[in-house]
This record gives structure tokens, sequence and C-alpha cells, in this order.
């Protein structure tokens, strides 16, 4: 496939297979090395998006031989060798055959920063440090919490999935914040929402709403509601336990649209691959022809969670979808074979998880793993969803996107900020 082989062509850098893998395969009994090759596949499936046609021979392979080693013989001192030599040899395999990039790079997000690359910002004011974050812990599916978010009020929040970390807060938002939300946006004017099916196609009229057919705009600060603003903020960053700031600093409230037919493919809402560019939120690209695809040339998303609110019942459909959450990595590679398995129009009652629009709901999950400190780790793909067809009534939501920077990066003030200080 040509856009897989494209992209692959740049992530030529160098194997570190003979101090990586050998070293630690020749240390390890089966289990461990089961353990550790499920994290590698996990974090090469998280990492690179252009290998996972490579990556499902070679992990299905993989999978199926030690499941069979596991459960054939109980692993006695005399086989444990043999054993350990054929794990090792399937690791070589592995990265000799497919995996031309460095399993350092790989695993770096998930590592301590060093504590000296901190960058510090432009004329050297803080304005605002990012404090270490400490996501919601899931539990287990069902499980219900009350969360504390401040102003003597607390929601229950119920875990709907556990990977990713994935909840649902009935009630969230009152009918008249939810009504407030929706008039604002009709007097603005709502407009045709582009997003692009793949990254891959050009951009032409034609092209727009493949992926996405609703409408949208964005809520703005202004005199008359930076009052209404300011409590919604205030209640997202109580429930995410970080300060107002991250909210405010983050994106404008974003709101959607849709009508009978309309929907929203399957897709993550923060980038996959460019670990190494900085988060956009916190850079000022410029922007070419003022579109975000050349935009994320520069940066990428670091959208560390999505706070989505319904703003209003659907009679039929509109349902949030979430392919992956909960999926093994086999049946979630398995489910990737299918051409279009973003389609959620096909394939939305396949989805491992789905959440029915209802008034006043919320949904919470998070984008990102968390690195060793709490600031932004690698993109979770079982964070992928979409919204499946309405098919009677209008479905409205707004979103917050909550934008968290790097370790490094903890100092460097969101242009959101910079705005509007300006
Ligand atoms: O419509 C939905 O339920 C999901 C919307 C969404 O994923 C988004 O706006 O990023
Ligand atoms: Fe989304």
């Amino acid at each position: 496939d040509d856009d897989v082989a494209s992209s692959c062509v740049k992530l030529d850098a160098d194997v570190t297979r003979d101090n990586v893998g050998h070293a630690m395969v020749d240390s390890m009994d089966t289990n461990t090395a089961w353990n550790y090759f499920s994290t590698i596949v996990e974090f090469m499936n998280n990492k690179v998006e252009c290998i996972m046609t490579h990556i499902t021979i070679t992990a299905d392979h993989l999978q199926t031989t030690l499941t069979h080693e596991k459960q054939s013989s109980e692993i006695s001192d005399d086989n444990a060798d043999s054993v350990k030599h054929d794990a090792h040899n399937k690791f070589s395999d592995m990265l000799n055959q497919d995996f031309k990039f460095s399993v350092d790079k790989l695993l770096s997000d998930f590592l301590p920063a060093d504590e000296d690359a901190t960058v510090q910002p432009e004329g050297g004011e803080v304005v605002f440090e990012y404090p270490k974050m400490e996501q919601i812990k899931p539990v287990k599916v069902g499980h219900e919490q009350s969360v504390d978010i401040g102003d003597e009020t607390s929601v229950k929040v119920i875990t709907l999935s556990v990977n990713p970390p994935l909840f649902e807060i009935p009630d969230f938002m009152s009918n008249e914040d939810s009504d407030y939300i929706i008039e604002a946006s009709n007097e603005k004017g709502l407009h045709t929402s582009r997003v692009f099916a793949t990254g891959n196609e050009t951009r032409s009229n034609s092209d727009y709403d493949k992926g996405r057919v609703s409408n949208s705009t964005l809520i703005l600060e202004s005199k008359e509601n930076v009052a209404f603003l300011t409590k919604l903020q205030k209640r997202a960053a109580g429930l995410l336990r970080v300060p107002v700031e991250v909210i405010r600093y983050s994106q404008p409230l974003a709101v959607g649209q849709y009508y009978p037919g309309g929907f929203y493919h399957s897709h993550m809402d923060s980038n996959i691959a460019d670990a190494d560019k900085p988060c956009c939120f916190q850079t000022t690209c410029p922007y070419i022809n003022g579109t975000e695809r050349e935009h994320l040339e520069c940066c990428q998303m670091c959208r560390m969670a999505t706070l989505l609110y319904y703003l209003d019942n659907v009679e039929e459909g509109g349902e949030t979808a979430f392919p992956f959450a909960d999926k093994s990595l086999p049946d979630m590679i398995r489910s990737m074979q299918d051409q279009q398995w973003h389609n959620l129009t096909k394939n939305c009652e396949q989805a491992a998880v789905r959440v029915k629009p209802q008034k006043g709901k919320a949904i919470l999950w998070y984008n990102h793993f968390l690195d060793k400190r709490g600031y932004l780790g690698a993109v979770n793909k079982r964070g992928y969803h979409g919204g499946c067809n309405v098919k009677k009534g209008v479905k409205w939501i707004a979103t917050h996107w909550i934008q968290y920077p790097k370790y490094e990066h903890r100092l460097l003030p969101s242009k959101y900020f910079m705005k509007s200080a300006v």
C-alpha cells in the first residue's frame, strides 16, 4: 500500500536489537518474554501507524506460538533454554525483517524526560507551570466513583472502559446550560465541518466531509458569555483534577451538530506519530493556506483528553462509538484488516463501546498515556472513536479538548493564553 510504504521510509532509523533485544531476551523467562514482546508490539502499534500491516503477521505469529508453548508444556529447566532460544530468534526476526527503527525511540515517550531538557519560555517569564497530571483511575468497567468538582458539587463518574480510560458522567450539564450553548451556536451560525477521512487525500471540495458529515462552530469568549464559559471551565477542571488554566488555555469549546445521515468516522483526537514535534497549542507554526493539515507538519495536537457534552437527546442513532475500547491487541489488529474499519456508517454495531447521546450527559476519555512524570506520553490507539449515523432527530454536542504539554514544555505558555492576553 502506497501510503504505508511512503511513511515507512521516514522511519529509517537504526535498529538497536543488539543492545536492547538480545540482552533483554537472554535474561528472560517465557512469561517475561511474552510480556515484553506484547509491550513492544503495543508500543509500536501505538507509535507507528505505518508498520501496522507488517506488524500484524509478526504479532499474530508471536501470539500463537507463545500461547501454544505456554499451554503445551510446563516449562522445565530442561526446555527453558530452547524456549529462550526460540523467543530470541523470533524477536530477532521481528526486528530484522520489518522493523527498521529504534526501539529506544519508541520507548522514549514512556521514559522520564531529562530534567535539563526543560524548555524556557521566550522572554523568560513563566505565566503558568503545568503540574503533573493525575488521570482518573478507571478501576474496572462499571465502576462508579464520586468526583468532587468544586463548589461543593460532586458528580458520579462511571467507567465505560479501562483502556482507554473512558467515563460517563450522567447529568454533568444542566438543561439550561445545554440550551445556552445550542442557542449561542445558532445565533453565531454553524458551518460545514471539514475533516479528511484519511490524511492522504489532496485537498479539494469533493474530499471534504468524507470523514465527517456535520456542522460545527466554536464558542469564543465574549463579554456576554465569559461568566458562563468560566463556570463550565471550572466544572471541567474539577472533573479532570487540573487547574482551571489548563482548560482555559486549551482550545475553545467546539460545538457539533448532526442531522439525520450525519456521522463522524473513527479518528483520533490527537496525532499518532511525531512525538518529537512540539505541541501545536504551545507553538506558533506558520499556517500555510490557513489550514490545519500543514500546521500538523510542524507540531502535534497534544489533546491529552476529550470531554464531550451531549446537549440534547437524539431520537435514534448518533452514538459515540469506540471500536477498540478494551479490545485485545490481536483483536484490534484483526479489525483493522478491514480497509473500512473506520467507517462507522458500516461498523457502528461492531464497536466495542457505544454511548447513547443523552441531554446533559458528558463523556471523558484520555487520548494519551501519561509519561513517567505525569505529563503527555504516547497516543493510545484504543482511543479511536467517532459518531455513528444519526437516524432520527438532531444530535448536538460540545467538546472541550484538553491540551497538555510534554514534561520538557511544562513552562511554555499556550497560544490560546497569548491570544486572550493580547
Ligand atoms: O459525534 C461524536 O459523538 C464524536 C465527536 C468527535 O469525535 C469529535 O468531535 O472529535
Ligand atoms: Fe473526536
